[in-house]
């Protein structure tokens, strides 16, 4: 579905990625684990197109996408929830939710009900305008909006940060019933080990910009030194 290989991104003369290769397969949900400031939003910035590759190769559903815009790539499937709730806040939660059609690959141009299945709180919230939604409810609006796009590949960075257990809670749950289906793959920043371990099926630790750690299980005597502030 993905790979990375030897991919390195830059903000002009200072290096954040190095040497980074990765895969993520069909139906995978891929955890990126690491401290503050390692570079975990770069890559992820990187895989989407907002930042350029200064070397290395972005391959996505076979082809070579390192050089394709942010727009081709959301396209082709993938889909992005950047840190920080990205919301449109004077927009409503439905108009929220229309803009994810936007990226829609097929003709069918409504929100399906699922959406609301998986987040209940904006059907009830569908009125309100998005910034007057809580921290973890604009955090629920910001996937429910990429997942309208229904993306094959969902890019999600922090997802559970600064947000209330029981959202948290909510947003995994959505995230082990996606991987059920089994049509969306995910690469997912994420710091709570909790959190990663529940819906992770392969973890990658980065320190530094590079990586320090992979595996199909996150060993907390291994990883810990590389996670904890
Ligand atoms: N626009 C930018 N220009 C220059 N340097 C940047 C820019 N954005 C981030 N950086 C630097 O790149 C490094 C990696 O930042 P990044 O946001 O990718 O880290 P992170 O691992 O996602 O951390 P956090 O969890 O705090 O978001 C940091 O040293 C940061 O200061």
């Amino acid at each position: 579905m993905l790979q990375l290989r030897e991919l390195e991104v830059a903000y002009e003369e200072s290096t954040v990625i190095r040497d980074i290769s990765l895969k993520v397969k069909k139906g995978q949900v891929v955890c990126i684990m690491g401290r503050n400031g390692v570079g975990k939003s770069t890559l992820i910035k990187a895989v989407i197109g907002l930042l350029k590759a200064k070397k290395g190769s972005i391959h996505f559903q076979d082809k070579n996408v390192t050089k394709t815009s942010p727009d081709k790539r959301a396209k082709s499937g993938m889909g992005y929830v950047p840190q920080g709730r990205d919301i449109f806040p004077y927009l409503t939660v439905y108009e929220n939710l229309l803009m994810g059609l936007e990226g829609r690959k097929n003709a069918n141009k409504k929100i399906d009900n699922i959406i609301y299945e998986y987040f209940p709180v904006l059907r009830e919230m569908k009125n309100r305008k998005g910034g007057d939604l809580s921290g973890g409810q604009q955090q629920q609006l910001a996937i429910a909006r990429a997942l309208v796009a229904e993306p094959d590949f969902l890019l999600l960075d922090e997802p559970a940060e600064g947000i209330q257990p029981n959202i948290v809670q909510a947003i995994q749950n959505v995230i082990i019933d996606l991987k059920k289906e089994g049509s969306t793959s995910m690469l997912l920043v994420e710091q709570n080990f909790d959190f990663a371990q529940t819906v992770g099926d392969y973890f990658y630790v980065v320190n530094k910009g590079t990586i320090v750690y992979e595996g199909e299980s996150l060993i907390e005597t291994e990883v810990s030194r590389y996670l904890s502030v």
